[in-house]
């Protein structure tokens, strides 16, 4: 896995010409793998700085794009809920699917660094957030530092040395796959995840709603659809259950964020739904969906479809 994603992070000619697909970078993310696992070599990977501009950057030249939705361990990607609020959101760009990474985390330092050195932690505000447990018991006084992303974390630890930041105390939570891709880095612990099981779900997203994504490993049919949904009031004197009621469609979760109106108090609200058991009989799961917005129409609700997929 590793030399293939670093093999990746090169561009030859062939690969220019492959739809680009942008990545919460640098290499060696999760985002990068979980990726790699549905395209392989079928896109061009597009290494950006923030989830933010993964998704900003959607557009006719970069097509596709994929975010981290929730984990299991640590809840849902706040960078990624504020997004799916823009307005560009369900009208440029859509989710087109879905798909699952088991995240194991290791702590990473400098050749030669010793735990007992260790005084700051780097890493994505997730993974400190999934590895507390380690990080209460084993470096309860070392500082936490939060950044864009795991791999960007084990990088910077391969500065020099500055008044701000000292690499020979510090250590970075990532990915193992990053000690080959970054010489000079080594591996402390590994498994430092909270629980057992440690997944993380990610959107896949697209310019348009109809590019045809270039899976290589499609993911199983998954009939699913997220809408996100605007209450003309404040949500404190909100029914929540007139919306329910009036899709009447199967809903796996519901997140919510503050609106980006100025009204206080006022939540956005985003709805999963799905298709239970997979049944679609006569009516495509596309058209149910639609049927089921339809009554949010009827109910004189705002809303706005994110995606069907
Ligand atoms: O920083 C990375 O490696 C990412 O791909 C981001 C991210 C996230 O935001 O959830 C993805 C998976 C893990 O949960 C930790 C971090």
């Amino acid at each position: 896995m590793s030399n293939t994603l670093s093999a990746l992070a090169s561009s030859s000619e062939e690969v220019q010409e492959l739809p680009a697909l942008n990545f919460l970078g640098p290499p060696g993310t999760y985002s990068h793998q979980a990726a790699f696992d549905v395209f392989g070599d079928s896109v061009r990977y597009v290494a950006k700085q923030t989830i933010t501009s993964v998704f900003e950057s959607l557009s006719p030249e970069l097509p596709f794009g994929i975010i981290p939705q929730e984990n299991s361990t640590n809840g849902s990607v706040i960078e990624t809920y504020n997004l799916l609020r823009c307005e560009s959101a369900g009208r440029d760009s859509f989710v087109r699917g879905d798909t699952n990474l088991s995240i194991k985390h290791s702590l990473v330092v400098r050749e030669n660094v010793k735990i007992e050195d260790i005084e700051h932690v780097f890493s994505h505000e997730q993974a400190l957030g999934q590895c507390k447990a380690f990080l209460q018991g084993r470096l309860p006084r070392a500082s936490l530092v939060p950044t864009d992303s795991t791999a960007s974390a084990a990088r910077a630890l391969l500065n020099a040395p500055s008044e701000s930041f000292d690499p020979f105390k510090s250590a970075a939570i990532c990915s193992t796959v990053v000690t080959s891709l970054f010489p000079g880095l080594e591996v402390l612990h590994t498994g430092i995840q909270d629980g057992e099981s440690n997944m993380t779900r990610f959107y896949i997203v697209s310019y348009g709603a109809d590019a045809r994504v270039p899976w290589q490993t499609p993911p199983i049919d998954q009939k699913r659809a997220l809408i996100r949904l605007l209450p003309d009031r404040d949500s404190l004197a909100w029914d929540f259950s007139r919306a329910i009621k009036a899709l009447n469609i199967p809903i796996s979760r519901i997140d919510r964020r503050p609106s980006l109106s100025s009204a206080t108090f006022h939540d956005v609200y985003f709805l999963e739904v799905f298709a239970e058991g997979g049944e679609e009989g006569d009516v495509t799961w596309f058209d149910r969906v639609n049927q089921a917005v339809e009554k949010l129409r009827q109910e004189g609700l705002e809303f706005t479809v994110l995606g069907i997929w």
